[in-house]
C-alpha cells in the first residue's frame, strides 16, 4: 500500500516570478508587478474570475510571453536558458490541439521529431508516455476515433514525452463533463507523485483546485494580482472519500468565500 504523503516541503524553488507585470500593447495592464514561489515538487493552481491573469501568468513561466517589467526565473535562471539546463517545461493547453491526420503514436512524437531525437528512442519514450495516460492500445487510432476525454490525454501524454520536471497547465479539462474531469483530475496526481513532477495548473473550478493542490493561489482582476495563498494541507493520496470529508469542505467553503471577495472586487472597478 502507498503511504500517504504531504506534498514536498520547501526546498529548491523551481519557479521565482519576482516583480513581474504585464501590460499588452493595447495598455490592458493584465498583471500588476506579481510575486510567488512556487518549489520543486508543489503542486499549485492558480484560481481566479475570468480575467485575473491566470493565463498571463502561466505564460511568462513558460516563456511564452515576456514580461514588461519583473523577471521569472525557473530554477534560478531566466526562463529564456532553460534549454541549457537538464531542467525540462512542458505546455499543456486547453484544447488537446492535435494534427487530425496524424495517427495517437505520431502526434504523441511531435516534440521528439522536432528535437530530432533517434526514432528508436522516440517510438520508445512515446509508448512509455502512452501508458502512462492509459492509451497504449490505441497508438495506432486517429484523433478523431477517441472521446475528448482520451483527447486530452493524448495532449497529456505529448507533453510527458519530453520527460518534464516542470508541467504548465492551463484549464486542461475545463470542457469536459464532471465525470471524465475527476478522473483525469485523479490520474494527473498520480502521475505528479510517480514522476514527481511540478504542476502549475489553472482552473476556475474550486473542486478541482482544493482536491489537486498543495497551494492554491487567489488573484483577483482589473488588474490582475495575487490576493491570497492556501495551503492545503491534507495527505496524498487524495481519493474520493477525500472531496465528500469535513476538511474538502472546509477549505472550498473558505475559497468560495475568497472567490466571491475577488470577484465583487473586479465588479466594483470593473463598472466604477
Ligand atoms: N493578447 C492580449 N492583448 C490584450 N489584452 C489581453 C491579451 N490577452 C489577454 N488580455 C487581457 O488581459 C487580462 C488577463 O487575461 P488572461 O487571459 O490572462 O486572464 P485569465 O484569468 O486567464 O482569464 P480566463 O479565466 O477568462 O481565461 C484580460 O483583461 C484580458 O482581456
Amino acid at each position: 500500500m502507498t503511504q500517504p504523503t504531504h506534498a514536498p516541503a520547501a526546498g529548491v524553488p523551481a519557479i521565482e516570478v519576482l516583480s513581474a507585470q504585464k501590460t499588452y500593447p493595447n495598455g490592458t495592464v493584465a498583471l500588476q508587478p506579481v510575486d510567488l514561489t512556487i518549489q520543486e515538487g508543489e503542486f499549485v493552481t492558480l484560481l481566479g474570475p475570468s480575467g485575473c491573469g491566470k493565463s498571463t501568468l502561466l505564460k511568462m513561466v513558460a516563456g511564452l510571453l515576456e514580461p514588461s517589467d519583473g523577471r521569472l526565473l525557473l530554477w534560478r535562471k531566466p526562463v529564456q536558458q532553460l534549454h541549457e539546463s537538464t531542467q525540462k517545461m512542458s505546455f499543456v493547453f486547453q484544447s488537446p490541439t492535435l494534427m487530425p491526420w496524424a495517427t495517437v503514436q505520431a502526434n504523441v512524437r511531435l516534440p521528439l521529431d522536432l528535437a530530432k531525437v533517434p526514432r528508436a528512442e522516440a517510438d520508445a519514450r512515446v509508448a512509455e508516455a502512452l501508458e502512462l495516460v492509459g492509451l497504449a492500445k490505441f497508438a495506432n487510432a486517429l484523433p478523431r476515433a477517441l472521446s475528448g476525454g482520451m483527447q486530452m490525454r493524448v495532449s497529456i501524454a505529448r507533453g510527458l514525452v519530453v520527460q518534464p520536471n516542470l508541467l504548465l497547465m492551463d484549464e486542461p479539462f475545463g470542457a469536459l463533463d464532471e465525470i471524465t474531469r475527476h478522473k483525469l483530475d485523479a490520474d494527473l496526481l498520480e502521475l505528479w507523485r510517480k514522476k514527481k513532477l511540478t504542476v502549475v495548473f489553472v482552473t476556475h473550478s474550486i473542486h478541482e483546485a482544493v482536491f489537486l493542490s498543495s497551494r492554491v493561489v487567489m488573484m483577483a482582476a482589473r488588474p490582475g494580482r495575487i490576493v491570497e495563498e492556501v495551503r492545503i494541507d491534507e495527505p496524498y493520496p487524495r481519493s474520493a472519500e477525500f472531496m465528500v470529508s469535513s476538511q474538502f469542505q472546509h477549505y472550498a467553503k473558505h475559497l468560495q468565500r475568497s472567490l466571491l471577495a475577488a470577484s465583487q472586487h473586479t465588479d466594483e472597478e470593473h463598472t466604477a
